[in-house]
């Protein structure tokens, strides 16, 4: 469709004509773009209310840093990229935390960010928002492109597309000068200069030689493992995937968001034995998982003294070897590499000896037991288990709802409590670890799915994004968000024993989070315990309203973030001591 933005006035020459602010919109729209996260503000305001007047879905956010986690966590949804728009220098700065997160993790996006004048900029004379944002972006994302003309505007758009999805995904930076905005050009001409990006992520076939060499390896094994990273579960190869693992019998383990892609039920899954099948396996295939700090990098006191040997699974060579020797690299897109496996094992595979699944089963049972007495506690008030044994139980109950969740214990203890049924729907912190991405990873999944979501916050981590409430509520998205209140990081119990001010880990005591779930015309509710929290998170399932839930948890509960990956923060301070 053309958009007419103004016709040229000179007499006999009159044509319809269009501008650098309808080119972006229209090339978005060609490219299946229908919703941008953004800030509006100088000098993109216009552009977001234009978009708006043209069916594109606009979320304004508070916070550039919210919108830009919502970007990102839509592109790892949906496998488009997601768009972020902020306005120049500090709002590009805001947005690119999310972009180097999103880099970062593989989720593809795009940081749309307006700019100041290049004639200025680059002389440095003190434009408003004065900033050479292009080259901040660079080394922060996948690629960064400038448009300078609007005739160029689908180039730069379907550059963007192309580099944030295709091969191993990433965020990419778009910088769009005021002045484009304004650029008049004709109509038909601006609309032929856009461009429709064909087939962005193109299948990228595993060589034959290297699936049979994985498979020879993995037939060779004693004591396999197949750990499922998040990369498996962006590929949306869903049913690829159960099929594979159902058919070699080979017991997984499934990385914090790739949890659900097969049910943290299945029979194979190894979830609850982790450091038995670390430690213990000969040959561990990955599929979409990269041995970074979150698998102790592949070797260490995690996996034992068994020798292994790594069959790796991924889109991207340079992957390969990143820690460890990998003695049968496969490089494609997942779906395609196990489509292959799967073909090539049709003409027979011998499952694992019974006593390598044996004693995961016996072992994961012994810890279910273990926990299973934790979990049905009614202290009042709670601790970590008491709580996350209401929402585990929610979930089963709501398999087709999001999970949210982000915090130090309230992270670390619902990963291992709160069982995932099916693929994609927990969201958390990624390969950071970061805090913040609770509010604006909960707004993109209930627009992008139309799932409820439950996001399960440490009250540490809620308050980097905590303003989003009001967006919530603004939107009136079915969100309920927990927040698990210790008084503080970690724990609210620490004193500082030299001075009046509080400990640098405390936060005000008895804080009511859930008065500002009502400011904005919210439902919010203080918990006391567990029977509490059971009917305030059942309410807000069944009726959808945002709502948000203010957990109280025994401020002595918790302990410090100690054992991540290698990392072991606590024994490091207190050998300084
Ligand atoms: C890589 C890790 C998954 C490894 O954690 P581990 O504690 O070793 O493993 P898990 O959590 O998977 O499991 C812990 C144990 O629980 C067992 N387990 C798992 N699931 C279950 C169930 N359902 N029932 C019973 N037991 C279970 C599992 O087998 C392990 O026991 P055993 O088998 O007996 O060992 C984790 O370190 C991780 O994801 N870290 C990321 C944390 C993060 O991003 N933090 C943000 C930083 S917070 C921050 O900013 C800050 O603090 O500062």
């Amino acid at each position: 469709m053309l958009n007419t933005a103004t016709k040229s006035e000179a007499p006999g020459t009159e044509q319809e004509l269009t501008d650098g602010f309808h080119l972006v919109i229209d090339a978005l729209k060609l490219n299946g773009i229908n919703t941008i996260y953004n800030v509006p503000g100088i000098p993109i305001t216009d552009l977001g209310r234009m978009a708006q007047a043209e069916g594109i879905r606009m979320i304004s956010f508070r916070h550039e840093q919210n919108a830009g986690y919502a970007a990102g966590i839509a592109g790892y949804l949906t496998k488009k990229p997601g768009i972020c728009l902020t306005v120049s220098a500090p709002g590009f700065l805001n947005g690119l935390t999310a972009l180097a997160h999103a880099t970062t993790n593989c989720y593809p996006m795009i940081l749309i960010s307006g700019s100041s004048e290049r004639e200025i900029v680059d002389l440095q004379q003190g434009d408003y928002e004065e900033m050479d944002q292009l080259a901040i972006a660079k080394p922060l994302c996948k690629a960064a492109y400038r448009v300078l003309h609007a005739q160029d505007i689908g180039i730069g758009l379907a550059r963007a597309i192309r580099a944030a999805v295709s091969g191993r995904p990433g965020g990419v930076y778009l910088d769009l000068p005021a002045k484009l905005f304004g650029q008049v050009m004709n109509a038909e001409a601006g609309q032929k200069s856009l461009v429709k990006v064909i087939d962005a992520a193109p299948a990228q076939i595993p060589s034959p030689a290297s699936i049979k060499r994985a498979l020879d390896v993995l037939k060779g094994a004693k004591r396999p493992l197949i750990i499922l990273g998040k990369g498996a579960a962006y590929a949306q190869a869903d049913e690829e995937i159960k099929t594979f693992v159902e058919k070699s019998g080979i017991p997984f383990l499934p990385m914090s968001m790739a949890k659900g892609l097969l049910s943290d039920t299945h029979p194979q899954c190894a979830g609850a034995a982790r450091s038995t099948v670390l430690k213990e396996s000969d040959v561990v295939l990955l599929i979409g998982a990269r041995l970074n700090w979150l698998l102790s990098h592949g070797k260490g006191k995690s996996w034992g003294e068994t020798p292994k040997k790594f069959i790796q699974v991924d889109i991207e060579p340079r992957e390969m070897d990143s820690n460890v020797e990998i003695v049968a690299p496969v490089v494609g897109d997942i779906g395609s590499v196990v489509s292959a496996f799967n073909q090539a094992m049709a003409s027979g595979w011998t499952a694992p000896p019974a006593e390598w699944t044996k004693a995961i089963s016996t072992k994961r049972e012994e810890n279910v037991a273990k926990m299973a007495p934790k979990l049905m506690n009614n202290k009042s008030p709670m601790d970590y288990h008491g709580a996350l044994g209401v929402l585990k139980n929610v979930i089963k109950d709501h398999p087709e709802a999001i999970l949210v969740n982000e915090g130090a214990n309230t992270l670390d203890l619902a990963r291992g409590v709160i069982d995932m049924y099916r693929p994609r729907k927990r969201l958390d912190v990624g390969t950071w670890g970061v805090m913040g991405i609770g509010m604006g990873q909960a707004i993109a999944a209930a627009l992008e799915t139309g799932h409820p979501v439950l996001a399960v916050e440490g009250d540490s981590a809620f308050g980097f994004s905590g303003m989003e409430v009001e967006t919530i509520c603004r939107y009136n998205l079915p969100i309920c968000v927990v927040i698990f209140n210790n008084d503080g990081i970690y724990r609210g119990t620490d004193v500082n024993s030299v001075n009046a001010d509080p400990a640098t880990t405390v936060f005000v005591k008895g804080a009511r989070y859930d008065k500002m779930m009502e400011a904005f015309g919210g439902v919010g509710v203080n918990a006391t315990s567990p029977d509490e929290l059971k009917r305030a998170v059942n309410e807000a399932m069944a009726s959808g309203k945002p709502t948000l839930i203010n957990a109280v948890i025994d401020p002595a509960a918790g302990s410090e973030s100690g054992r991540i990956g290698n990392l072991n923060p606590q024994s490091v301070l207190q050998k300084k001591k």
